[in-house]
């Protein structure tokens, strides 16, 4: 009878987490399927707990709001099957009221944002490498190979930082100057499996004295790869951010390597991931620096971070004469022919 006891409390403690869990959930969209029709009762719990963590993934259910956003962003949009009919009437509805809205007011221009020059100024393996505190500073951080150098390369719409398909490019946290007007900081990957201990531990050491020592740093990104969302690593680094009080937000990117349905799933795992923790960005970034969706939108969100967003007029009167520049050199290139 004594084995039992600890077994029965433990259920009994599995059971009140996963109530808990279904209360607190803000969505719907949230609560698996299997614990949507009866989310309070013995049976129920022990049917998600079988559940394989894959099978839990294909039963999310991501609001319609969510894919509406995406479809925006650029990734694709959702297919016209039988599977996804339902989502389809409520967009046609709310497609119908918004083309009513727009009739009224006119369709919101969106210009496209613009970065300054990109340039490297400085490179750390030790903190006492670190140049001295000026600007105001914005950190990418991540596993290896999920694309952080890739994506400052993107926003700055620049080819200065070096990246590869091979993990394990970046060793130290290499600084950029964006115009005069912020940083940018790149930083090695955690988590890396090809180094040996030590170093791993020295590069872990140089990245939390830059994450909790530096004044000037604003807002600490954390890259994700969407087609692996949130691992060990990850889980732990998230903590340590929290601990340290470190404000961070969460950038899903390699978007384009996920079909639509799967990529608003993603997000809502990842979404789930954060809601607990007090210092993250409830917001999660959707990008992809190949196909170069959610970058615009991204850009615009860092410079009102570093308090450089122009009116949108000033970013449309300068796509205005790169345009006019272009449709020139054609002329010109037409007339030699
Ligand atoms: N399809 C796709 N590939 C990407 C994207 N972003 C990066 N990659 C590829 O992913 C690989 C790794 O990119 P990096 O930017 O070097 O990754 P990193 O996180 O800086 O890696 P470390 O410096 O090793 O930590 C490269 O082969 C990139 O071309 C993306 O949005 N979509
Ligand atoms: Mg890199």
């Amino acid at each position: 009878m004594q084995h039992y006891r600890p077994i029965t409390r433990l259920l009994k403690r599995a059971i009140t987490v996963d109530q808990h869990l279904a209360f607190a959930r803000p969505f719907t969209s949230l609560t698996t399927t299997a614990n949507k029709h009866k989310p309070d009762t013995k049976k129920d719990t022990t049917a998600t707990d079988t559940l394989s963590n894959r099978q839990k993934f294909n039963q999310i259910q991501p609001p319609i709001k969510l894919y509406e956003k995406l479809e925006k962003l650029g990734f694709g949009t959702l297919l016209k099957t039988k599977r996804y009919s339902g989502l389809h009437k409520q967009k046609a509805r709310r497609d119908q009221q918004r083309q009513q809205y727009t009739e009224r007011v006119g369709p919101p221009p969106e210009p496209k944002y613009a970065f300054p020059l990109l340039s490297f100024f400085a490179g750390a393996k030790v903190p006492t490498s670190f140049p001295p505190e000026s600007l105001d500073e914005i950190a990418f951080v991540g596993r290896s190979n999920v694309g952080k150098s890739s994506l400052i390369n993107s926003v700055a719409e620049s080819s200065v930082v070096r990246t590869s398909d091979k993990p394990g490019l970046t060793q130290q946290i290499n600084f950029y100057n964006v115009g005069k007007l912020f940083h940018m900081i790149d930083m090695p990957g955690y988590g890396f499996a090809f180094v040996d201990d030590a170093e791993r531990e020295q590069w872990r050491e140089l990245m939390e004295t830059y994450i909790t020592k530096r004044k000037t740093l604003k807002r600490v990104y954390v890259v994700l790869d969407a087609r692996h969302g949130v691992k060990v690593a990850d889980v732990d680094f998230f903590k340590m951010l929290n601990s340290k009080q470190v404000k961070f937000q969460v950038v899903l990117t390699k978007c384009d390597l996920l079909v639509l349905p799967n990529l608003a799933k993603r997000i809502v795992t990842v979404e789930d991931h954060i809601k607990q923790l007090r210092n993250a960005v409830k917001d999660v970034v959707v990008v992809s620096s190949k196909t170069d969706a959610g970058i615009n939108q991204f850009r615009k969100e860092m410079l009102f971070l570093m308090g450089h967003l122009q009116p949108k007029e000033f970013y449309q009167a300068i796509q205005a004469a790169k345009d006019e520049k272009e449709a020139r050199r054609a002329k010109s290139a037409s007339f030699k022919r």
